[in-house]
């Protein structure tokens, strides 16, 4: 960045540098985010997380155009009275932290809970507190599944937008039972949502709630085995990555008939930016941030990613790529699923006119061409090691 460079936010106001708490900031959204602020902006970041392996290379070696921009503190803000301070010598507090994989919400539904709003309450009380401004990051899944959802199959209803598009001041949030452990997470994310709302409300907390639709991208959660337990279960991008590194079946949950709209990680992250500079147009607001362009079953995912990690790997796929797994056999008891989740883009695009870019097959080929060049060789190298009984 250019020294002499004056920048300037929506409404044409000068940018004063910023002193940053990222909260999370050694996790896959976190990383990238980073990135972009140290590379684009003059502000500083105070990173905080218990890991920082995805930010190694912002951190060190010291002589980076941005040292000195960026600060890591290795804390849990479960117990550690250092997070008042951080949140009082910040400009605004950034919270992404968060047990996020959907493995975790029907077996691990009391950390979720905790992880999710327990641990969240310290960050927003501070924040209102101390007269400081908070981005909280929650989930579209706080829309959990959709009305049409529950119309006959054949229903041309199911073609009506109102019936199926999500919108963040009109669509109810509609959860399955209280034994679909599935939601304990979209439900702790929902009430810390609905608290930061009525801190804003009631004590005049300046805050901003991001609900992000299925981000992916380089450094996306892990791969089991590699950088990861060999039994864990990441979210679907490193799931179907994995078996393509390792040449093995893609798993279909109960068919693969999920939809999901992907955004790229790069142009979702154009967007937090606006966000943290254009104050103004941000506060008070719930922003969702997908590509509505870019829907596809999981099935028509696996297929696509078959298909463009063959190109990048030169290899040729599997006569057979996939293979249909039940939800219980896959997650265990208690799962449930959103059928459909398309953004509705209103809000976002009166307010900080952001759009996404990046189509689909474009956005897969930048991530398998990482997956392959980060991964490829210690996955061989695994697999051609004796197992030991
Ligand atoms: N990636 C997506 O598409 C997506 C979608 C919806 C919502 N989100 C939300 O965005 C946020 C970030 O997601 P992500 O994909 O980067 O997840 P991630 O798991 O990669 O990052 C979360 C980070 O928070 C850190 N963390 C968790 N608990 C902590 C604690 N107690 N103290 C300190 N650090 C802690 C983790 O170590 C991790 O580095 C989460 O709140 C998630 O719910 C993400
Ligand atoms: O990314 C988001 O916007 C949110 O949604 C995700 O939830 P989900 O999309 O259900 O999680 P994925 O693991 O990405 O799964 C997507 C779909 O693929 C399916 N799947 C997953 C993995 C797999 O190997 N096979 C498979 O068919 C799942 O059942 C689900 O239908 C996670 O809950 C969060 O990270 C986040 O809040």
């Amino acid at each position: 960045m250019a020294a002499s460079t004056v920048r300037t936010n929506l409404d044409g106001k000068p940018l004063n540098p910023l002193t940053i708490l990222m909260i999370g900031a050694g996790g896959f959204i976190g990383s990238h985010l980073c990135e972009k602020i140290l590379q684009e902006t003059p502000h500083k970041i105070l990173a905080l997380d218990v890991y920082s392996d995805k930010i190694k290379h912002l951190l060190e070696p010291e002589s980076l155009e941005w040292a000195g921009r960026i600060q890591f503190h290795r804390i849990n803000i479960k117990h550690d009275s250092r997070l008042e301070g951080l949140i009082k010598m910040s400009d605004l507090t950034i919270n992404l932290a968060a047990i996020c994989t959907p493995a975790d919400y029907n077996t691990r539904p009391l950390d979720t809970i905790y992880s999710n709003f327990i641990d969240a309450l310290p960050v927003v009380k501070y924040c209102s507190e101390n007269g400081k401004r908070l981005i909280h990051f929650s989930t579209c899944e706080v829309y959990g599944k959709t009305i049409g959802s529950f119309l006959p199959k054949d229903s041309p209803l199911r073609q009506d937008p109102a019936y199926y598009l999500l919108k963040e001041d009109d669509s109810p949030c509609i959860f399955g039972s209280i034994e679909k452990q599935r939601w304990s997470y979209a439900c702790a994310k929902q009430l810390i949502e609905r608290l930061i709302y009525a801190e804003g409300a009631e004590n005049g907390l300046e805050f901003t709630i991001v609900r992000p639709f299925n981000w992916i991208g380089p450094r996306m959660d892990f791969i089991p085995g590699i950088d990861g337990p060999s039994e864990g279960v990441p979210r679907v991008l490193a799931c179907f990555s994995n078996a393509l590194l390792r040449r093995e079946q893609l798993k279909l949950v109960d068919g693969g008939e999920s939809q999901r709209t992907f955004v790229y990680i790069k142009d979702a992250i154009e967007a937090v930016l606006l966000m943290i500079e254009n104050p103004d147009r941000a506060n008070g607001h719930i922003f969702n941030v997908g590509n509505p362009n870019n829907e596809v079953t999981v099935r028509q995912l696996a297929e696509m990613m078959t298909a463009v990690y063959a190109n990048v790997s030169g290899e040729p796929a599997l006569e057979e790529p996939t293979v249909d797994v039940s939800s219980k056999e896959f997650y265990g008891e208690g799962y449930d699923d959103s059928d459909k989740r398309i953004p509705d883009m209103t809000i976002i695009n009166k307010q900080l006119g952001w759009n996404p870019k990046t189509s689909l097959w474009d956005l897969l080929d930048s991530t398998l061409t990482y997956q392959h060049k980060t991964y490829a060789e210690a996955i061989k190298k695994v697999i051609s090691q004796p197992t030991t009984s």
